[in-house]
């Protein structure tokens, strides 16, 4: 039996353009998700999905060359969640060079799903790992996070970056632009509260969305370049230990992701909730349409606004997680 877990993130600032080439800086979170394989004796692969409820029923499926999931009711959830865990298997598979490895996979999560905190690319790089190292198979940290971006670039049709799995993968803050991956050491003390709306968003649909509006207008091409060149200053203020800067720098950068479609009435309720108590910056992080928000205070009264503001269904603090992927 091995296990592995992975952290989720948040995105300080430049999601959605990062998938066009400008840069993005994205934070592990003391949050994670938690994958346990043991190998089997035949081909099959038995996944317990223990976070992913559909109606009150956890799915538990198997899946093999045709078959379904063991469940009567076929979701694009249930499709979805397929896709991520047989995209790992299949890289651990590849990457032992067992076509024909069998496995009994549970997830366990504390990373809500679907929220902007990158829950998909923390379970598959915990998978993956976990599956590589249950067949004896070790890679490095940057090989899990070069396959764990090839799937979620398949589940997401073709559209990701590489942020949010190498986030996952390495811990800690990032800054990822195209290929070019790097971990930020020496970040100011980043005092991280999140607001959850207790909702999701479609990460594949809201980048397919934000695709169009950039085909259809200069303008929208524009706000994705505008973007980058928030996160360039971004990075200018980490640099200088500027805190309040980086604050007012993901306000700005808030805007223009609402500019370009993905923000949500509860999105920017929990956003004005957080400014008017007096946190730094508030954004919201990952592909937005509903989830959550990030703001940076190091005083409580953001959580207390937050808790109580309506739409908002969770508050809590989250600590920059310098540990990316790891054996349990
Ligand atoms: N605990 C889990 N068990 C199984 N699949 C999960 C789990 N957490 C996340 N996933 C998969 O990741 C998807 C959410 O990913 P995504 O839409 O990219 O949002 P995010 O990465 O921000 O959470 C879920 O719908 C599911 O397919
Ligand atoms: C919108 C995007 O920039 C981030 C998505 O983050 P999440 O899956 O919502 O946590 C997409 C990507 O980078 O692949
Ligand atoms: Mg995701």
């Amino acid at each position: 039996m091995t296990v592995s877990s992975a952290p989720g993130k948040v995105y300080l600032f430049g999601e959605h353009a990062v998938v066009y080439g400008e840069p993005a800086v994205p934070c592990a979170i003391e949050r994670r998700a938690r994958v346990t394989v043991e190998a089997r004796d035949d081909d099959r692969l038995r996944v317990e999905a223990k976070d992913l409820t559909l109606d009150g029923f956890t799915v538990e499926y198997s899946s093999g060359a045709d078959e379904q999931p063991d469940v009567n009711v076929p979701t694009p959830l249930v499709e979805a969640a397929m896709g991520y865990v047989d995209g790992a298997i299949e890289q651990a598979r590849d990457a032992a060079d067992t076509p024909d490895a069998g496995f009994d996979m549970t997830v366990e999560s504390d990373i809500p799903l679907g929220a902007g905190l990158g829950s998909s690319a923390a379970v598959v790089v915990a998978a993956i790992d976990a599956a590589a190292r249950e067949l004896d198979c070790d890679l490095t940290t940057e090989e899990v996070a070069g396959r764990a971006y090839r799937v979620e670039h398949e589940v997401q049709d073709g559209q990701a970056s590489r942020a949010d799995t190498f986030c996952s993968a390495m811990g800690g803050a990032v800054r990822v632009e195209g290929d070019d991956c790097t971990r930020i050491d020496d970040v100011p003390n980043l005092p991280f509260v999140v607001g959850y709306d207790g909702g999701a968003g479609d990460t594949g649909e809201l980048v397919a969305g934000v695709r169009a509006l950039r085909d259809e207008y200069d303008f929208a091409a524009d706000t994705v370049e505008a973007i980058g060149d928030v996160v360039r200053e971004g990075e200018q203020a980490l640099a200088d230990d500027d805190v309040p800067s980086v604050g007012k720098l993901m306000n700005f950068d808030h805007g223009l992701l609402s500019a370009l479609g993905v923000s949500s009435r509860s999105l920017d309720a929990m956003v004005w909730a957080a400014r008017d108590a007096g946190a730094m910056g508030a954004k919201l992080t990952g592909a937005g349409g509903g989830g959550c928000i990030v703001a940076l205070d190091d005083t409580p009264a953001t959580e207390t606004a937050l808790s109580y503001t309506p739409g908002c269904e969770a508050a809590f603090r989250a600590e920059l997680d310098r540990e990316g992927v790891r054996a349990e």
